[in-house]
């Protein structure tokens, strides 16, 4: 099995895949910071609380406004966390600079190395789900077949018949 990788810190080599890593996108009219921006902003309803999220000065204070329970967070979010978390993992990379980055991975097994985190990474015993590791490595596959496809709509046909 080829080398995986793991990100987390600042210093990791691949740290831009981190949600905290500062790479922005455009979504509903609004430019989010980061990916913890936009995610933890999608629990609520509260718009104030949203826009609070929006506003934050730092991905860890985005994260620490979601986590708040001052304000309910939406009754379907376990159904559609995962989901959520993938459409901003898409926006993200759609920059061609970290589309780049996330191909150079081949297919090495990604993985949020967080020791707080069993659910989105592998938590202190390694041994949680990873589950932001599986997503980047969906959203690798099809910025691959999506570059592939590409490359075979725009190659000349060799093959086409003159008459
Ligand atoms: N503390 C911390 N530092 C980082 O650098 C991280 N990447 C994370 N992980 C992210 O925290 C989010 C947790 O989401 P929940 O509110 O618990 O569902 C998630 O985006 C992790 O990737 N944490």
């Amino acid at each position: 099995m080829a080398k995986p990788i793991h990100f987390f810190a600042k210093t990791d080599a691949y740290h831009q895949l981190s949600n905290f890593a500062p790479f922005g996108f455009e979504e509903g009219g609004l430019r989010w910071p980061t990916v913890e921006h936009y995610f933890q902003a999608q629990k609520f309803i509260d718009l104030g609380h949203r826009e609070r999220i929006l506003k934050a000065h730092s991905p860890q204070q985005a994260k620490t406004l979601g986590q708040s329970r001052a304000f309910p967070i939406r009754d379907d979010w376990d159904q559609i966390k995962d989901a959520v978390m993938k459409h901003a993992l898409l926006k993200k990379f759609e920059d061609p600079t970290l589309r780049l980055l996330l191909l150079e991975t081949k297919s090495r097994p990604l993985i949020e190395n967080s020791p707080y985190d069993r659910y989105w990474g592998i938590g202190r015993d390694g041994k949680g789900k990873n589950v932001l590791g599986r997503l980047l490595a969906e959203v690798r596959t099809e910025i691959r077949n999506a570059d592939q496809a590409n490359t075979r709509e725009s190659a000349p046909a060799t093959h086409a018949r003159k008459f």
